[in-house]
């Protein structure tokens, strides 16, 4: 287990950096680490105006400010859902239509009554519904992926596993396995007619099952409210969250025999009793057919009085948050919002979450330096949020380098990205003007690069004055490459001379003995003469045997470490000698 301790250590470092703008906590760990400066400065502040105190770049901003490795993780899986986005998977794809079930026999799980929608939200709650208040123990820590859990009778059904197995997609090492599952969630409900959640990250995952503790349908009210309480819901929020819970999917006959029997429907081919007439979407249904007496929820009006737990629950306050949900649509999508928020952000007791995440309006991603010679290549996207296509828009990226001088190019629309069902709109730009998946060429390596900023339609864009730091202390050199049968390569990395670089790193991502994501850090050793590369740049060099070996550089400069964000494969590296 010595990947974890190693591990934790670095994201402890990454967070902090990563909410110096951001997070009113405190990071106690970080503070001491980065020292008072580092902890109010970002990127830019830290690299290019050593000599500033502390107070000048003291700020107070509502968003987070980029770079921030996990923040800008989480804003992509949270945000960029469909249509163009630099991630591999989008959750929203598995959601959409939302009656969309990926595990169904028929191709998209057409007729069978369950979604993947529905799965994702009950997962989440099962996960939660392990928080013990008192003691801290439980909550949404992805414990639900332990087939120790899933077996337990208070897990009966599959939905588990299928939401493991695609959340999965979006997990690393800045996105654990718990905040997927959050995601999942969010995603679900507001892609199916639900309110916005506001998101938090920062979920740990868990390192074995919880104990026991998700409400089972034949227990008594009494129990349930017992169990909400443990968890920290009074019993009115009880009724509430079931209601929001219960306005999707419903029973299985598979599962739940003493519930459901067999419907022997065309249009139900997995025998799932509903829980209202619009099982697939957010609405307040759930409440109208109770209050009506025309409601088909298994957990009400079934055939077996002693699992009828929705009907005890709901009545248990003499209908009447019910009647207030019947009453207003309104009322009901407000407070399942809130309801569903504060159950994703139930979490055992010393995780901290992140401030609500909020979309960047403008955002680099996949930023990456690489030095060619006696130049740097600029590698990137951009992403403008809340915009669509407008072919007379005009995007440009403006370099700062060190000698306070400047660059600029203009960018290439490239795709639309698109959130929360189609109500958000993003476009986005290419670094290049011409090549697909190109780059900038030719920026001096002498004069280097901090800091980047953006102008759309003549508006300048660089995050209030901070612009888009840029480390250029350390890039992989185009020299890398890679040879012979089997691949054997070598990396070389590129390290601007007169920095302090104390160390230089792969950073080996890998997962532990419970599929957690870890990183192993790898020192390159410092060449015993210097390999230069041109005036302001030497290398450090390291050969590499294994293929699948997937690796980030990571360097520490003046005690604090950085990263770069850009996953390599040596098998990705030109031939040697080529
Ligand atoms: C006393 C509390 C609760 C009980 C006894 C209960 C019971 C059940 C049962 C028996 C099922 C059928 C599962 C299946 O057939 O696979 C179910 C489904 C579901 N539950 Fe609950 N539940 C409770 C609270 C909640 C809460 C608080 C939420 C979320 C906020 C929730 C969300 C769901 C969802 C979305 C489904 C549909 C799953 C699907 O169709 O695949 N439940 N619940």
């Amino acid at each position: 287990m010595g990947f974890p301790a190693l591990w934790l250590n670095i994201v402890s470092v990454r967070f902090c950096l990563s909410h110096s703008f951001s997070s009113r906590n405190s990071c106690a760990f970080s503070k001491a680490y980065l020292g008072p400066k580092a902890w109010r400065c970002g990127w830019k502040e830290m690299f290019s105006r050593p000599a500033l105190g502390a107070m000048a770049c003291l700020v107070s901003v509502q968003a987070y400010i980029w770079p921030s490795p996990q923040l800008d993780a989480l804003e992509a899986v949270r945000f960029d859902q469909a249509g163009f986005t630099t991630l591999g998977t989008s959750l929203s794809t598995f959601i959409t239509p939302c009656d969309l079930f990926v595990f169904g026999t028929t191709t998209g799980g057409a007729n069978s009554g369950r979604s993947d929608a529905a799965d994702w939200i009950r997962t989440a709650y099962h996960d939660v519904a392990t928080h013990n208040v008192r003691d801290g123990t439980g909550g949404l820590d992805a414990s639900i992926r332990f087939p120790e859990e899933q077996v337990r009778a208070e897990n009966s059904g599959n939905g588990f596993a299928n939401t493991v197995a695609i959340v999965f997609a979006e997990v690393n090492r800045y996105v654990s396995m718990a905040d997927a599952i959050a995601l999942g969630a969010v995603i679900a409900i507001e892609n199916c007619g639900g309110p916005e959640i506001p998101f938090r990250g920062g979920r740990i995952d868990a390192a074995e099952a919880n104990a026991p503790g998700v409400p089972q349908p034949d227990q008594s009210l009494a129990s349930h409210i017992a169990a909400f309480a443990r968890q920290g819901f009074t019993q009115t929020e009880m009724i509430g969250l079931v209601a929001c819970g219960h306005t999707f999917g419903g029973v299985q006959h598979d599962f739940f025999p003493n519930i459901v029997g067999e419907l022997n429907l065309t249009t139900d081919t997995e025998d799932v009793a509903h829980f209202d007439s619009t099982f697939v979407h957010f609405d307040n249904n759930i409440a109208t057919e109770y209050i009506s007496g025309t409601t088909q929820n298994p957990l009400v009006v079934g055939f077996n009085h002693t699992t009828n737990s929705d009907k005890r629950i709901f009545g248990s306050d003499g209908n009447h948050t019910m009647l207030s949900f019947a009453n207003s649509l309104e009322h009901f999508t407000s407070t399942c919002a809130n309801l569903y928020a504060r159950m994703l952000d139930t979490v055992p007791h010393g995780v901290e979450l992140t401030e609500v995440i909020q979309p960047l309006s403008v955002k680099p991603v996949n930023v990456k330096l690489v030095l060619d010679g006696d130049t740097i290549q600029l590698w990137g996207v951009v992403r403008l949020w809340n915009m669509t296509t407008d072919p007379t828009r005009t995007v440009q990226v403006v370099w700062q380098d060190h000698n306070d001088g400047t660059g600029n190019s203009s960018l290439t629309f490239v795709g639309l990205s698109s959130s929360t069902g189609g109500k958000y709109s993003a476009a986005w730009y290419w670094f290049n003007p011409t090549l697909p998946f190109g780059f900038i060429s030719g920026l001096s390596a002498a004069a280097g690069i901090q800091s980047l900023s953006f102008i759309v339609n003549g508006k300048l864009e660089d995050q209030d004055g901070h612009g888009f730091a840029v480390q250029d202390a350390f890039m992989l050199s185009q020299t890398s490459c890679s040879m012979g049968a089997p691949v054997v390569g070598r990396v070389d990395v590129a390290v601007r001379n007169g920095v302090n670089v104390t160390r230089v790193y792969l950073e080996q991502i890998g997962t532990d003995s419970v599929q957690r994501v870890s990183i192993t850090e790898i020192d390159i050793p410092r060449p015993a003469q210097a390999i230069t590369v041109n005036s302001t740049y030497s290398l450090w060099s390291m050969n590499l045997t294994d293929q699948g070996m997937e690796f980030t550089i990571g360097a520490e400069i003046d005690g604090v470490k950085y990263s770069t964000t850009n996953v390599l494969s040596f098998l990705e590296f030109p031939l040697c000698g080529t």
